[in-house]
């Protein structure tokens, strides 16, 4: 049948520490079919075992249905397995980046497996009867950025290796000039958004919370029944003031049009998958007024909610009556013509900003803006100045600020720039990545109230229908791991390192509070470590980058995930290139491939013209930390002796500039996999730590660059035509796997390497 799997190996068992390589989704899925051949054959040849875990968004949508779906289709929950597996000392754990889906890509993927013979419910839109709602709350366990959470049970520590730094100012990436008259600019709220209505406490004893809404009718409703928490954990309630919300929208939407600059909005509706959703529809509320006055009410009978889009409306349209879909279309029409320019994704195929929740994510999208020289894509696909919406003020000006840098100053150079690294608080679901059930769109005026056990109301928000309230919790442990995973690399790196805390936010400041504690557990002699509020961090980082100097970020959960991208797009061309280690609490290891996401324009162009040009350095050195914990952990030498022959071959593969093209007809990932695994092979069979083994390789890595012209004829001359994969979210397993490795020279090299040793 289509779409069927390999099995997963049965036998694992939680007690035997083994890697795990994670099968995830879009581009770096494609990669693993060519990719983890490979590293098994090296992993069994020095006998460590590699197992694989399916997390894609398919295989997860289909774990919530085991008891539907006939035995030969269900799948094991695998996400949940890793989850516990993570909470142990056990764990090794490879993640490659999987899909956070919107909910226009959830529906697709249950279309998709419809198709291919798995009898699934539909995503209900407005559910009513109980067995609806329990199909929904089974599709909402995956909705979003539902893999991360559970797996990074650990702080986050990623930098960009030496090796990888040296190869960007070598080979420095394009960047796009700055203009002095450049109009590019971030809007954001300031006032009344979550950070300016921002509440905290600190929990003296371990205690349950519940939430509650005291509507101004006299009614209390409750809106969370429990919410336990910790002694020292910090609980935050803020609120996003939706009219002012609104207001503030409209004021872009006509400032854009007056400036002449693209309108363009930018958030995370994929990560803070509750909030942000709803506020990308108070977005599109706001740009097509009348439309919203006039067929607001259809549209939602309809359950077409513009929380998914302007794509999910138009796509709709078919289920309104026929009068009201005219006049939806010709009211999204007229908007277009008399708005400001939007933002493209895609120009050719008429794909604005405001269409799918998804296609626009504020950690890649602002730094992509900013390597451009401040600008965009219009309709015309010519690049424009940009009025860049960012509603909420907590981190908005990080990028005013890095925009008005080279507005003053033009574009860093890739070829003398420093680095930013990042130590980010996440564990635990620290900080916004734990809000989503605590966030709640207000129903009816009222006072919002967090109250302990013994009904003391520890903070309160008075709210208006519609503002969107949100509560958040960081736990103790994971800020003193944040602190000491802070000190241990400002002191490896010998590198200044700075905690991005805002003053203005009361969550800040209880964080800051405990900081200053905990930094007086370690020693901190000779190291540089500063508190810094946002934008004073971002300058001084950028001020040090200019002058080729080193900053550690040390920030919390969101400025984690958009440092990570920020630095890294401005500094390598791609976060792709990143380090992302996640020591786990428990003393196991997350080990991350890059730090950006599953790429989907990758995949698109695999399918039209068979080129993939995904960069796997994110999994090559990702591979080699998780050798190196084995060794470090079981003392299993041979692990240790992949290690270091991976990351000299790495090495080799940066020197040599054996990188994925971008262009039909040049190497792509598979061909720079092939240089991978000569290079490796090379390393083993010269290392000297292990004798029996460089032995035993050096056949192969004979064989290898003997055949080097043979291997790379063939991976080249499959290219140039369109690839049927099965599947987007669940392709066929036979069809891509005949697609990745489609050199039958190296096929046989790699299977006479397993057999090896
Ligand atoms: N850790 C995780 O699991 C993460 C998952 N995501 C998910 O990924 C999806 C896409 O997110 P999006 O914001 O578009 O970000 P992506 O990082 O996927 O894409 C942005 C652009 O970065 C470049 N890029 C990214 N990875 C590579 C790579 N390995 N090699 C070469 N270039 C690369 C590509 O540029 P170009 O097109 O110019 O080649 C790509 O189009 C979403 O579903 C999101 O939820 C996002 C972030 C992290
Ligand atoms: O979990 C997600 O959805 C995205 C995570 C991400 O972008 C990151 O970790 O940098
Ligand atoms: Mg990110």
């Amino acid at each position: 049948m289509e779409g069927d799997k390999p099995q997963e190996d049965a036998e694992w068992s939680l007690t035997m520490a083994k890697i795990i390589y994670t099968r995830t989704d879009e581009a770096p899925l494609l990669a693993t079919y060519s990719l983890k051949p490979i590293i098994e054959a090296f992993a069994t040849s020095a006998g460590v075992e590699v197992e694989t875990r399916d997390i894609s968004l398919a295989a997860r949508v289909l774990a919530q249905f085991n008891d539907r779906l006939p035995e030969e289709q269900q799948v094991g929950d695998a996400l949940a397995e890793l989850g516990d597996l993570a909470k142990t000392p056990d764990a090794n754990i490879i993640k490659l980046p999987n899909i956070s889906a919107s909910v226009p890509q959830l529906k697709a993927t249950i279309s998709e497996l419809q198709s291919q013979g798995y009898d699934l419910p539909a995503y209900p839109e407005e559910p009513s009867t109980d067995e609806e709602k329990d199909v929904r709350a089974r599709y909402d366990k995956v909705k979003g950025s539902a893999v991360n959470p559970v797996l990074r049970e650990g702080n986050s520590d990623r930098r960009a290796p030496q090796a990888v730094k040296n190869f960007a100012k070598a080979h420095p990436h394009s960047m796009g000039e700055w203009s002095k008259d450049s109009k590019t600019r971030v809007a954001t709220m300031g006032s009344d958004d979550f950070r300016d209505n921002e509440k905290s406490v600190i929990i003296e004893a371990d205690d349950t919370l519940s939430i509650r809404l005291r509507t101004a009718a006299g009614e209390t409703k409750v809106l969370k029944e429990s919410l336990p928490v910790l002694a020292g954990e910090i609980v935050d309630s803020t609120k996003m003031n939706a009219a002012a919300l609104d207001e503030f929208v409209k004021d872009q939407i006509a400032a854009a049009k007056a400036d002449g600059v693209l309108f363009s909005v930018h958030l995370k509706a994929t990560m803070m998958k509750v909030s942000d959703p709803i506020l990308f529809g108070k977005v599109i509320e706001a740009f097509f007024p009348d439309v919203f006055a006039e067929y607001g009410d259809v549209l939602a009978e309809a359950g077409l909610t513009s929380d998914n889009g302007l794509a999910a409306i138009l796509a709709g349209l078919d289920t309104l009556p026929a009068e009201a879909a005219a006049g939806v279309k010709a009211g999204i029409e007229k908007g277009l013509a008399d708005g400001p320019d939007l933002a493209m994704v895609n120009s050719h195929k008429g794909i604005t900003n405001l269409h799918v929740p998804s296609d626009v994510i504020v950690d890649a999208s602002m730094p992509a803006m900013i390597r451009v020289g401040g600008k965009m894509w219009n309709k015309d696909d010519q690049t424009q100045d940009t009025l860049a919406v960012i509603p909420d003020s907590s981190y908005a000006g990080v990028y005013q600020t890095v925009i008005e840098d080279c507005q003053a100053k033009g574009a860093f150079d890739p070829r003398t720039m420093g680095t930013v690294p990042n130590v980010g608080l996440m564990a635990q679901k620290a900080e916004e990545y734990g809000s989503h059930d605590k966030t709640f769109e207000i129903p009816e005026a009222g006072t919002v109230e967090v109250v302990n056990s013994t009904g003391d109301v520890l903070m309160s928000h008075e709210v208006a229908a519609g503002d969107i309230w949100r509560a958040c919790q960081t736990k103790d442990i994971p800020v003193r791991d944040w602190v000491k995973l802070a000190v241990t690399r400002a002191r490896l790196s010998e590198t200044p390192a700075v905690f991005w805390l805002d003053e203005t936010r009361a969550h800040d400041r209880n964080i800051t509070s405990k900081v200053e504690e905990y930094l007086k557990d370690h020693d901190t002699e000779g190291l540089d470590i500063r508190i810094m509020n946002p934008v004073e961090a971002t300058q001084f980082s950028i001020d040090r980058i200019r002058e080729g100097k080193d900053t550690i970020s040390v920030t919390g959960n969101v400025l984690r995930d958009y440092n990570t991208d920020l630095f890294p797009i401005l500094e390598l061309g791609t976060s792709a290139k990143m380090l992302s280690v996640v020591p786990l609490i428990a003393g196991g290891g997350l080990f991350e491939t890059g730090a950006g996401g599953s790429a989907p324009k990758h995949v698109q162009q695999l399918v039209e013209e068979n080129h993939l040009r995904w960069d796997s350095l994110g999994e090559f050195l990702a591979l080699a930390e998780s050798f190196r914990h084995e060794f470090n952990v079981h003392g299993n030498e041979r692990a240790g002796v992949l290690a270091d022959t991976l990351d000299a071959a790495t090495g080799k593969f940066l020197e040599e500039n054996k990188s994925p093209s971008r262009k039909v007809g040049e190497i792509d990932n598979r061909g720079s996999h092939f240089y991978l695994t000569l290079y490796w092979a090379q390393q083993l069979a010269e290392q000297t730590a292990d004798e029996a083994l460089a032995e035993a390789i050096a056949p192969v890595a004979k064989a290898l660059a003997e055949k080097e012209d043979a291997i790379v004829a063939e991976l080249l001359e499959v290219q140039g035509g369109p690839v049927d994969l099965g599947g987007y979210y669940y392709p066929n397993d036979a069809k891509t796997e005949a697609a990745m490795r489609p050199s039958a020279t190296l096929n046989e090299i790699i299977s006479s390497l397993s057999k090896t040793v």
